[in-house]
């Protein structure tokens, strides 16, 4: 289980999570939904330990991300993919792939290709696996960074607006191998801006409003009018992405 517990996090006079629970067992699809500047990003940073926490505890297994002794472990088992890229630019895209199995996980570098390149086909990448990142598109990067991120097993699979820096055919194809992946049963937390696709993969959504968690409840609920959209600021949200 991934536990947040009333996990608080300060930015000089902003306080940007303001004592967020938050639970994902393994299994589960959880988008995160909320307004530009609401946290999101910044609670995906404290659960991949690059934040330091001003307040609450989180914990990846059993292992606590404020524990630097424990924190290696935490990241092993939950991978995150980010809106940027941030690929290696002289290294091809398998090469990418297996740098953290290897140095990490101390793989042989022969077993470390086999799997990229495996990783790699199923993300339909296989035709580019020896391109260098300035060869691809936006969205075969993302599924490199995607394939990056699989590639080290993790339990849990941080997904931070992957999609936003795409253009609609891109976070087509992007959204489609994540839904794939959620059918398979890889356990997710996703922030998006993407409602329709969270409508569609998710077990449950969880909403920030200003670092406050307003709620957390089944998808089929969240999106009821006696569930999330009796709360003003949900219909709200919710209305304003539908017109924009
Ligand atoms: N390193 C930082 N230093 C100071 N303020 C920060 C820092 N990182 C984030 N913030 C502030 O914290 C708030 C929450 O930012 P965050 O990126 O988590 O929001 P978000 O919900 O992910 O927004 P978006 O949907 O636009 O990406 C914002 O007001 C932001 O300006």
């Amino acid at each position: 289980m991934l536990t947040v517990d009333k996990v608080r996090k300060v930015f000089g006079a902003t306080t940007v999570l303001d004592g967020v629970d938050l639970r994902i067992r393994p299994g589960e699809v959880v988008s995160v939904l909320g307004s530009s500047g609401s946290g999101k990003s910044t609670l995906i940073r404290c659960i991949n330990g690059l934040e330091r926490l001003d307040g609450g505890r989180i914990t990846v297994d059993e292992f606590d991300v404020s524990k630097p002794r424990e924190l290696a472990e935490a990241r092993k088992r939950s991978g995150t993919v980010f809106q940027l890229f941030n690929l290696y630019p002289h290294m091809t895209a398998v090469e990418n792939v297996m740098l953290a199995p290897v140095e990490v996980l101390k793989r042989p570098r022969r077993e470390a290709e086999a799997q990229a390149r495996a990783i790699l086909a199923s993300v339909g990448l296989s035709p580019r696996a020896d391109a260098y990142p300035a060869q691809l598109s936006g969205g075969q990067r993302q599924r490199v960074g995607l394939a990056r991120a699989l590639a080290m097993e993790p339990r849990y699979l941080l997904l931070d607006e992957v999609t936003s820096a795409l253009d609609p055919e891109m976070t087509a194809e992007v959204l489609a191998i994540l839904g794939e992946l959620a059918r398979g049963g890889t356990t997710m937390l996703f922030v998006t801006h993407e409602i329709e696709f969270a409508r569609r993969i998710s077990d449950r959504i969880v909403f920030l409003d200003a670092g406050r968690l307003l709620v957390d409840l089944p998808t089929v609920e969240f999106f009821s009018p006696a569930g999330g959209l009796a709360n003003p600021r949900i219909a709200q949200f919710l209305s304003k992405m539908h017109k924009d």
